[in-house]
């Protein structure tokens, strides 16, 4: 049996501004960096055995806060994939690495213009229910951004695809990304239809934790 634990990132200084964010590298608040040490104590004891966050810096961030409470001889190790940072900065010969692969995939929704605008503005601005279309519906648009349908199928390809693997090798896998990215991943993990998967929150600096045996997630914690 392996556990899978998801975290979505500390506050970030937009979540805390109330700005839509997407795609543009807000680092975490001060709250969100209290936030990531919580989830770190609280996976204190956990055997992590490899970290996949998004390219985002607020994930990142938050992976590393919390692999610094992790109890743990290992050391974690972020693996670079492409030219001399590839040949240089992974070799690891005498120490046993918890990698930590940072993937698009699991970035958050591009949101598109809204970016950087206030999501009470746009709300008074649009309505609250063109809002909630652009914030919750499965398959509505931001304007020239993703829904979360777009999110999920970038997203999901990936999990299937490295780290269901990683799951079905027994590893315990910690995957530290975005309201969104996770919420699609819960979708397919949960087995939930369209219209379940739009009232799904997934809040800051709260560890989930799934075990998974013989291809079944089960045994849902929030910690
Ligand atoms: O990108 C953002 O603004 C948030 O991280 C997620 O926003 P949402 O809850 O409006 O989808």
């Amino acid at each position: 049996m392996s556990k899978l634990i998801l975290v979505r990132h500390g506050q970030s200084i937009w979540n805390d501004r109330n700005l839509f964010t997407g795609w543009v590298d807000i680092p975490l608040s001060q709250k969100g960096i209290f936030e990531a040490l919580n989830a770190g104590e609280k996976l204190s004891k956990f055997n992590i055995d490899i970290v996949y966050t998004s390219k985002l810096a607020r994930a990142i961030q938050t992976a590393l806060i919390i692999l610094s409470k992790v109890e743990t001889q290992k050391t974690p190790l972020i693996i670079h994939f492409n030219g001399k940072m590839k040949k240089w900065s992974n070799y690891a010969s005498n120490i046993e690495p918890i990698p930590i692969i940072r993937k698009k995939a699991l970035n958050e929704r591009y949101y598109g213009t809204l970016q950087g605008l206030n999501k009470k503005e746009v709300g008074l601005k649009y309505g609250e229910q063109q809002l909630k279309l652009w914030r919750r519906s499965f398959d509505v648009e931001p304007p020239g951004g993703e829904s979360l349908k777009d999110n999920l199928e970038r997203t999901l390809p990936f999990f299937k695809k490295k780290i269901i693997p990683d799951l079905d090798d027994n590893k315990n896998v910690l995957i530290v990304a975005h309201g969104n990215s996770l919420r699609a991943i819960t979708k397919y993990i949960e087995n939930l239809d369209e219209q379940q998967i739009i009232k799904v929150e997934i809040p800051t600096g709260t560890p989930i934790v799934y075990n998974y045996e013989n291809k079944i997630f089960k045994d849902k914690v929030i910690l």
